[in-house]
């Protein structure tokens, strides 16, 4: 194969022989290894050796040879350069880095320095799956995020930035709540230490929702190099304006930073400043609580199906991303909870407004996105307009939403979440210059690129009015040249152009021939084909050069206007980000208040109880589903309080196959997303003492860590569950010990919803088709039964989906397994066995050999057999790596074990 000679050679051993091209091409790749390079060569972008081959398989291009290496060809692929987005884009969802190498000067410039020179050529950027700024490589509605994962001084930290809206946050957690926080963000690409990426569960959780995984060299984690990186990112002089960061914090910050700074070329993104997280300020949904809810996507990783789709109204792609990141990390403080629950609510009540101000919205691009790319130097005229339009449409808000009596102003009614949003659209004198500088030079439909010019109004500048009028006068010159021409000829030749000669008269050979001998000496030669021969003469060779000044001074006069208008963006880039920023949040708090009309949503009642009071709640994507199908849904009631106060603690439920269990259980965990999400909820009314952490154990789980059957991965979540969980907790429990011996399962699902009731203390439901375990509820003093009800009628099992009261009798297994189609014979024989096993009382369970009333004794027993918890001190001594710290970190360390004694 011919591998491109590895970085780890001597480059000069791999030089030896090249053409200066090729050492050219070597030298970047050498500096740039793990990259497809796309190597810019006139119109084209090739890659050559191994890239070739690989860009050639996954692109279906023809792989082709430019000349020999050292003795062997040299395989070549290549890519148009105007289509090379596609190619690229297709690249990187395949899971490759490209990187970009262009011609940094005009050919002409190299050839000023001698027949031989080689064009400048270096790294314009390298495009990962995580700092992808372009419409086409982007999801429209999804986020696109990078992360950097570090550990100092046994204190982890992730940091994770969005490059297409310059969101920088930070956050200080612990391996055991990684899965927490890395599932919320679910970055396309992590970049993650060496050293860490040893430890295997670690490097399994990554795996699952880290994205790519680049590993790092633990020199680019050292948190001193970091804090420097990060103030030349942000042109600082010191961090102190952005808050005090942790030297943990700051590696996994400056990480980010040396990565963007690798992958944009030294480009400095204009990004937002990093916003420190407290660990605990949202609610906690662990990876594998997150897939068997469905939140985002479904378990299959489809939109469709998941809450979001159920819920999202949202005009705008910025509002939609906004949802998804609310309902992905619902928050856990009631008052901020409520904030965002009075905009729903100030929406829902205006609803004429609120169609105004989703009409509006229809119309506004992604400005976010266009800011970010003229940041970086990639954007062209459309994303001015996108920002143009973008700040009109913010003056066309603020006018619709401010209150027109300047009283008003202060009603109680107008919520602080949209005062809040009406500030920030509210353009600053130097915003409304931008404004005003941007309608006055932009043309109304700019195109994308710059390369062609065309996109400022020639008014806005006498000296581009002038360079105009001459190249259009000049091509009125030019048909007047061919008119004269012709006539002085008597033939019908014609003036052409193209970029290699320029202008050009033109004639067919015969013309050519009937040329007199005067034209001949007049016309110069200059090119002959097939049919044609080309002439030039020094009348045409002058206006030629007069047009081509003309038109290329024009277009550097727009290029000069769009970089200062660029140049002015970027200052702006803070309240234009923030402006941004309320847009989203204006077309979601709409947009909550749209579902909320059309699902008959109720505002919930968010506080710091432990209350769960659920009247009359509704599945959301199950409502959606059966209403496809003109089905009805049974809403249900469901009231825990975990104090016991004025409710139980623990619902047991049961009933038969296909009654709803499971969809109760998701239904009441969903209410808790959905409501400290800040949204509405389907149910005629909910209060909700707010949750600290979710978790559910419904249905299969996937295999994290792989390897691990279905029932030792139901039993790995559910002890992550019981030692996890708080009294602050609400927790869901489907079939535990099903996918074990009857006898095994049951003392297992017995025991855990003990624990659960005695030791945990949570808001919990748990569903079970063992009846037995109806039992608990005279044992525990906050447990009820609960059953979804169905009816027999006539043979036919009917479900009525509802919540009642009390324990089931059956399970009516094997109705369901006829109506699902099984073989008549085999539902016939699952009967008679039915039969004989329920009135053989030697395979029936005996009740009284279970330690019914050893219930108190037993929690006393699970809590002595129970681990004891690791202490701070224990934790903290864990985490020490002591060849990550540097003396000075050492000492720090030593002083806050000492604090933890
Ligand atoms: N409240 C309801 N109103 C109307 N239909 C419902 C309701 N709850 C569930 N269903 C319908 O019943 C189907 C089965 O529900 P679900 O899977 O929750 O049952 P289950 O009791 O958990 O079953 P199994 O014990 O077999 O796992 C759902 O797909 C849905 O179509």
């Amino acid at each position: 194969m011919n591998a491109t000679p590895s970085p780890e050679k001597d480059l000069k051993a791999q030089l030896d022989g090249a053409t200066p091209v090729m050492a050219q091409y070597l030298e970047v790749k050498a500096a740039n290894p793990g990259s497809l390079l796309f190597f810019r060569m006139g119109d084209f972008y090739e890659l050559f050796f191994e890239d070739a081959e690989q860009a050639a398989g996954a692109l279906s291009l023809a792989l082709t040879k430019r000349g020999k290496h050292q003795g062997e060809d040299i395989p070549m692929a290549g890519v148009p350069a105007h289509a090379a987005e596609a190619y690229i884009a297709k690249l990187i969802r395949m899971g490759f880095r490209v990187a970009i190498c262009d011609q940094l000067e005009d050919p002409s410039e190299a050839k000023k320095r001698g027949y031989k020179a080689v064009v400048k050529r270096g790294i314009t950027r390298i495009v990962t799956p995580g700092t992808l700024t372009e419409e086409s490589l982007l999801e429209e509605r999804g986020a696109n995020r990078l992360v950097a994962l570090s550990q100092r001084a046994g204190v982890m930290a992730l940091a994770s930035l969005e490059l297409s809206t310059g969101e920088v946050e930070c956050l200080e957690l612990t391996p055991e709540t990684l899965g927490t926080h890395l599932s919320a963000l679910r970055p396309s690409e992590s970049l993650v230490s060496d050293r860490i990426l040893q430890d295997e569960n670690l490097y399994a959780l990554l795996k699952y929702c880290g994205g790519a995984i680049q590993p790092q060299p633990a020199s680019l984690s050292d948190p001193a190099a970091g804090e420097a990186r990060l103030k030349r990112l942000y042109g600082v002089e010191t961090l102190d304006g952005f808050g005090a960061f942790s030297p943990a914090e700051l590696s996994a910050l400056g990480m980010l930073a040396a990565y963007i700074d690798l992958t944009q070329a030294g480009k400095a993104p204009l990004l937002k400043a990093p916003r420190k997280v407290a660990s605990l300020a949202y609610l906690a949904i662990d990876p594998s609580t997150r897939l068997s809810l469905e939140i985002e996507r479904t378990q299959k990783g489809s939109r469709e199906g998941s809450l979001m789709s159920a819920i999202d109204r949202t005009i705008t792609s910025g509002g939609s991303r906004l949802l998804a990141a609310r309902l992905s990390r619902p928050l856990n403080n009631p008052v901020e909870i409520n904030r965002r629950l009075d905009g729903v609510q100030w929406f829902l009540a205006q609803r004429t407004l609120r169609q105004e101000v989703r009409g509006r919205l229809r119309g506004m691009s992604d400005m976010a996105r266009a800011l970010s790319r003229l940041g970086l130097g990639r954007g062209g005229p459309r994303d001015l307009k996108v920002i143009r339009d973008c700040l009109d449409l913010a003056k066309d808000l603020v006018g619709l939403l401010q209150p027109n009596d300047p009283e008003t102003r202060l009603d109680p009614d107008w919520p602080a979440e949209i005062h809040a949003h009406v500030e920030a659209l509210t353009a600053s004198q130097n915003v409304l210059d931008l404004l005003f500088k941007l309608d006055t030079a932009l043309v109304d439909e700019p195109p994308l690129s710059t390369r062609d010019g065309g996109f400022i109004k020639p008014g806005y500048d006498t000296n581009l009015q002038d360079a105009i009028s001459l190249r259009n006068d000049s091509r009125q010159i030019i048909l007047r040249m061919e008119s004269d021409l012709q006539q002085e000829t008597g033939l019908p030749l014609k003036i052409k152009y193209n970029a290699v000669l320029g202008y050009f008269i033109e004639l067919t050979a015969k013309q050519a021939e009937a040329l007199s001998d005067t034209h001949r000496q007049r016309f110069i030669h200059r090119q002959t084909l097939a049919n044609q021969m080309r002439f030039s003469t020094p009348d045409l060779i002058d206006l030629d050069a007069r047009i081509a000044r003309a038109g290329s001074d024009a277009l550097n006069l727009e290029l000069a206007i769009f970089e200062d208008l660029r140049e002015e963006v970027r200052r702006n880039a803070h309240p234009l980000q923030d402006m941004f920023d309320a847009f989203c949040a204006l077309d979601v708090a709409a947009a909550a208040a749209e579902w909320a009309e059309d699902l008959e949503a109720t505002r919930p009642v968010v506080d710091d109880s432990l209350v769960f009071d659920a009247k009359g709640a509704r599945h959301p994507v199950v409502v959606a589903a059966l209403r496809t199908e003109g089905k009805p849904f049974t809403p249900n009631d469901c009231c825990l309080d975990a104090s016991g106060q004025s409710g139980p603690r623990l619902d047991l439920v049961t009933g038969p196959n296909m009654a709803g269990k499971s969809t109760f259980l998701r239904q009441n965990a969903l209410l808790v997303i959905t409501a400290q999400a800040g949204l509405f909820v389907p149910a005629a009314s909910f209060r909700l003492g707010v949750v600290d952490r979710l978790f559910s154990r419904v249905g299969a789980g996937d295999d994290l860590a792989q390897g691990r059957s279905t029932f030792m991965m139901e039993m790995v979540e559910t002890a992550a569950i019981l030692t996890q969980a708080t009294q602050r907790s609400f927790v869901i429990l489907d079939e535990i010990g099903r996918g074990t011996a009857t006898f095994d399962g049951l003392a297992i699902a017995w025991a855990c919803a003990e624990n659960l009731h005695e030791v945990v203390k949570a808001r919990a439901l748990f569903a079970t088709h063992y009846h037995e375990l109806a039992q608990l509820e005279s044992l525990l003093a906050h447990t009820h039964n609960i059953s979804m009800t169905a009816r027999e009628w006539n043979g036919e099992l009917i479900f009525l989906h509802e919540a009642k009261r009390g324990a089931a009798d059956r399970s009516y297994g094997v109705q369901v397994a006829r109506l699902a189609g099984m073989p008549p014979v085999v539902v016939a024989r699952a009967k008679d066995i039915l039969e004989r096993l329920e009135t053989d009382k030697a395979h029936q369970l005996k009740l009284d050999d279970l330690p019914l009333f050893a219930t108190v004794q037993a929690q006393v027993a699970v809590a002595a057999v129970q681990k004891p918890a690791e202490t701070e001190l224990e934790k903290a001594v864990k985490g020490i790596n002591p060849d990550d710290l540097s003396p000075r970190e050492a000492l720090e360390v030593i002083y806050r074990l000492r604090g933890l004694v």
